[in-house]
């Protein structure tokens, strides 16, 4: 796996960030969403300069110029629900993208029994050959994305792999790495050292798809 982390390097992107881990900022749930937004803004820019480029003649009512357009066909996958926002964000610079979005959650069995990830909402295009964007705010264990990259799977297999993800931790980052392609490209705006016993990033901002879109009874 690339590991592209974008706050090894200073630029606007870290006043998003530390937008949406402020306890108190991030309670202005549109100001937290329209942040994760430009976040995937941001995302997709950086990743874009991956993408392979062919000429284009372009005609202005001047004359003629060439630009480099890139000729990738782009499937963008998020899961829901905290991804939806990440998914606005990336899908406002990928005007012309297909688009999956997959649900995942987190099972307790009853038993005892170690927790599972049900993939249930399930709709996607074809991604033989396609350029798959997998979108994922928080990577905190890995396994929602594993199980989502499991579930995608059975669409075709796409010629490249990008997963954008806002904020992850070093384990998640650790568990994913041999769950994909090895020229799958990980672009990551922050990394968090820690993850506690029920499974949240430390520091991180706490449950992204609460604060995007409130609590779960
Ligand atoms: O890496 P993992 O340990 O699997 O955790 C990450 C998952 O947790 C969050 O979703 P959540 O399960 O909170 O669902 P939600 O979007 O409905 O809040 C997040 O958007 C990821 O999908
Ligand atoms: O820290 C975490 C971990 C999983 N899901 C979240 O929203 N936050
Ligand atoms: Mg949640």
């Amino acid at each position: 796996m690339i590991i592209h982390h974008l706050q090894e390097e200073n630029s606007i992107l870290n006043k998003f960030i530390s937008e949406i881990r402020d306890v108190k900022i991030q309670k202005d749930s549109l100001r937290f969403r329209r942040n994760i937004e430009r976040i995937g803004e941001v995302l997709g820019y950086e990743l874009s300069k991956n993408l392979s480029y062919k000429n284009v003649s372009i005609e202005t009512p001047l004359g003629e110029k060439t630009e480099q357009l890139f000729d990738n066909d782009v499937v963008l996958c998020s899961i829901l629900r905290a991804g939806l926002p990440l998914h606005q964000g990336v899908l406002n610079y990928f005007d012309d993208a297909e688009n999956a979005f997959i649900s995942a959650y987190r099972h307790h069995p009853n038993n005892g029994a170690k927790s599972e990830i049900v993939v249930e909402y399930f709709a996607a295009p074809s991604i033989e050959n396609k350029t798959l964007l997998l979108l994922d705010p928080m990577l905190a264990t890995g396994q929602s994305l594993v199980s989502v990259f499991e579930a995608i799977k059975k669409q075709g297999t796409p010629a490249e792999i990008h997963v954008l993800v806002v904020i992850a931790s070093k384990e998640g980052i650790e568990f994913i790495k041999d769950k994909f392609p090895e020229n799958t490209h990980l672009w990551v705006a922050a990394i968090d050292d820690q993850l506690n016993n029920k499974g949240y990033i430390v520091p991180g901002l706490g449950d992204a798809g609460d604060l995007a879109f409130g609590t779960k009874l």
